[in-house]
């Protein structure tokens, strides 16, 4: 890019900040080389000589970029039109010093086209001005959450977990969030048939921080269905939901296990796991896995699928993790055969047998072998093979090598619960025994239940365990990858981790006032669902923000036990009052952007405004739009309508867009004015991306006058502005 600068033209260059300049020298600083690990991997005999020279090639070298549009999102074949029309259609002779780059494509086992890969090293991407176009759409896409930028192999395990609309999914490590945020759109897969999404998606994470990423994170996909929680997965606790008048345990349809792993399989982006890698790390780690797994199989539901997963090739971490809990599970669990899903994505089979190398790398074949009488104790037997390795089809576990299709490495399990192997599973599978259940049973039960978790306990609190040097900051992108090594285990203990205490999450009336006065302002259909609504109190004591949550949500928010759960976040906003103007308008509340989807259905055409791209362009690209700037229809009908929300319908069938599109926007109707509710970023990736043009920024005093002028007409439309969007 060119541009002006003192009368002459110069070519832009594209600063590195300073953190960027020191991971680069960083990175520049590592050997490429772990002597242990080469030795290591080579007695595993993964590969022939030959091709293990190819594998620990490839580990050297860096990542290729990749990332895959939201699919359940009604603009996914918007963007992936436009990425095809503007980007890849521009990127066709590439070249950057000297070397040729393909233009983006898409990956061709990911379902529907949706994923797609760049080739260029991360480097090219982020500072060559060939790719600079490009890289500016991926990182504001990635901030509306059209887009998501994650590594391939990461998406892997959701995309195996068979998710359907109204299934009640657990995330058990689930921090920064990548593997959730395709768990939720599988669950919101029905959003296409505009139905109200019913599922529910439990992300819990062990450490504070991170699932504050993670809800950030999340936040994107503005989900009824999603809630954070707080715990250690391995002592996730158990709620009862009612069902039929009945306490219930909730139990799950879908688990992934993402545990916490060494993560020698993201080598090729984090190039410090050169450095740090020792076999001590996965030993340390193994208990910890099995224990999280366990519990994971325990809250599972009969016949529902659980997937286990870890970004290491160490067989400590994968088959052995998945040995011990078959042997511990007694049959209840199935390893399944998944040959035939996601075609085109080039797996190895499980391992049936491993070398196994203590923290002082001698290998050994029983713990005997292992002199020191505290290191015998201390070393986790599991981790050796099993005998009856043919007879738990460890073949059909998943290992995906970097070399065998330029990707990261990863290894994926998945299982089916075919058998009972708590008292809820038995209850589900003999109903007479649920009629003779009391008090005394469920309580032995629970007892029994535990029991199986506490079988591996002893061990866990024995098991040093490796802590991650960096915490996450949410600023690094390579940090937010869902593939980044997370070694940062909390350590378990009977006691759950907790952060900080969250304002409560209290379920609202349906005749609540301010809910009827939304319900006939907006002429809300009477389908729609007004008990899923809640207030976060605490945090709002002029309940400013009205949230909404999905069916199966609100059951949890209402069980007895739910004081047990660390909700760390759950809800969509979907109505904000707009706290200056309650004595002007019939109705204070407006409609949130993130509201619109869910309440498009239900409202009547009274406070609806159908509108065409001419009108569009100017709601988009002009700062405060004035009546007379609209056509003489829209004007004619803005002035019918009185002061407060309205929803523009927008006609795109001239837009050139797939068919099926349809929009329609939260707008606040002022007195001479009227002002679009989106936040700022996805007004400018639509704008962009429909006329081309950059929206005016809203008038800084604008934004300043709405706060202190009171019912003036700027006023109303500046405080309505996307700044006051983002919560
Ligand atoms: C491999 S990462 C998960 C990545 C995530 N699934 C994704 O796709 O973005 C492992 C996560 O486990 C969390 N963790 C570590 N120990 C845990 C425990 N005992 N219980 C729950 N989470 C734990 C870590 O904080 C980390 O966020």
């Amino acid at each position: 890019m060119v541009f002006r600068k003192g009368g002459k033209w110069v070519k832009k260059v594209h600063k590195k900040s300073s953190t960027q300049i020191e991971k680069d020298k960083e990175h520049k600083a590592f050997v490429l080389e772990n002597e242990d690990f080469e030795m290591y991997y080579k007695k595993q005999n993964l590969f022939s000589e030959e091709e293990f020279e190819t594998f620990y090639a490839v580990l050297k070298t860096p990542l290729a970029s990749t990332f895959r549009i939201t699919g359940t999102k009604n603009n996914a074949l918007q963007i992936r039109k436009f990425i095809e029309d503007h980007h890849v259609v521009n990127m066709q002779n590439v070249v950057v010093d000297g070397v040729k780059y393909d233009p983006p494509s898409p990956v061709s086992w990911y379902p529907d086209q949706l994923c797609y890969e760049i080739t260029c090293p991360r480097k090219v991407l982020r500072y060559s001005p060939e790719y600079a176009a490009f890289q500016k759409f991926l990182v504001a896409e990635n901030e509306v959450g059209n887009i998501t930028r994650q590594e391939l192999v990461s998406m892997v395990p959701p995309l195996l977990m068979d998710i359907h609309p109204h299934h009640h999914v657990l995330d058990m490590c689930a921090a920064p969030g990548s593997k959730t945020g395709q768990i939720v759109e599988a669950v919101h897969a029905n959003d296409k048939l505009q139905e109200l999404p019913t599922g529910l998606v439990i992300a819990n994470d062990a450490d504070y921080k991170r699932s504050q990423l993670l809800v950030h994170q999340l936040k994107r996909l503005q989900s009824p269905c999603f809630m954070a929680t707080n715990h250690d997965a391995a002592h996730f606790p158990n709620i009862y939901i009612s069902k039929n008048g009945l306490d219930t345990l909730l139990q799950f349809d879908r688990v992934l296990c993402d545990v916490p792993c060494s993560g020698d399989g993201t080598v090729r982006k984090n190039p410090k796991v050169w450095k740090e890698w020792t076999q001590g790390i996965a030993l340390s780690l193994h208990t910890i896995q099995v224990q999280i797994f366990l519990r994971g199989a325990q809250l599972v539901k009969m016949g529902g699928r659980i997937v286990y997963s870890t970004c290491s090739f160490n067989p400590v971490e994968n088959e052995a993790v998945v040995a011990e809990v078959l042997r511990l599970s007694k049959g209840a669990l199935e390893l399944k055969d998944v040959s035939d899903q996601l075609p085109g994505l080039i797996r190895r089979p499980g391992l049936k047998t491993w070398k196994v190398m203590t923290r002082e790398n001698q290998f050994i074949s029983s713990v005997d072998d292992i002199e020191n009488a505290r290191a015998r104790r201390k070393f986790p037997k599991s981790a050796l093979p099993p005998e009856n390795a043919e007879s738990l089809h460890l073949d059909r576990c998943l290992r995906i090598y970097p070399h065998d299709q330029n990707t990261g490495g990863f290894f994926v399990a998945v299982f089916e619960k075919v058998n009972p192997m708590t008292l809820a599973d038995r209850r589900f599978v003999s109903k007479d025994l649920e009629t003779s259940l009391n008090a005394t049973d469920i309580q032995a039960g629970e007892v029994e239940d535990e029991a199986l978790v506490e079988s591996v306990a002893e061990a866990i609190s024995n098991a040093p365990l490796f802590q991650d040097p960096e915490t996450p900051d949410g600023q690094n992108e390579q940090k937010m990858d869902a593939a980044t090594p997370v070694a940062n285990t909390v350590k378990a203990s009977k006691k759950d981790v907790y952060g900080v205490k969250e304002a409560p999450f209290d379920m609202m009336l349906p005749e609540n006032r301010d809910l009827s006065e939304i319900k006939s302002f907006f002429g809300l259909d009477a389908s729609f669902p007004m008990d899923q609504f809640l207030l976060r109190s605490d945090m709002d004591t002029k309940n400013r923000q009205i949230y909404f949550v999905s069916k199966a949500a609100k059951s949890v928010l209402e069980s007895k036990q739910v004081k047990r759960l660390h909700i760390v976040n759950t809800g969509v906003r979907l109505f904000s009052r707009q706290g200056t103007l309650a004595d002007t308008t019939e109705c204070a509340f407006r409609i949130s952007s993130e509201g619109v989807p869910l309440l498009q259905q239900y409202i009547s055409d009274h406070r609806s405004v159908h509108i065409g791209l001419d009108d569009l362009k100017v709601l988009l690209a002009t700062a405060l739009p004035k009546i007379p700037q609209f056509t003489p229809e829209t004007q004619a009908r803005l002035n019918k309508l009185s002061l407060g929300g309205v929803i523009f319908v927008v006609d795109v069938s001239k837009a050139h867009l797939p068919d099926g599109t349809n929009m329609m926007l939260s707008v606040w109707r002022g007195i001479t004015s009227v002002n679009v509710l989106l936040n700022k970023h996805e007004k400018k990736s639509m704008c962009q991306r429909l006329f081309g043009i950059i929206p005016e920024p809203t008038p800084v005093n604008i934004k300043d006058k709405h706060q202190s002028v009171q019912g003036n007409e700027d006023g109303e439309n500046g405080s309505a502005t996307l700044d006051d969007e983002s919560q």
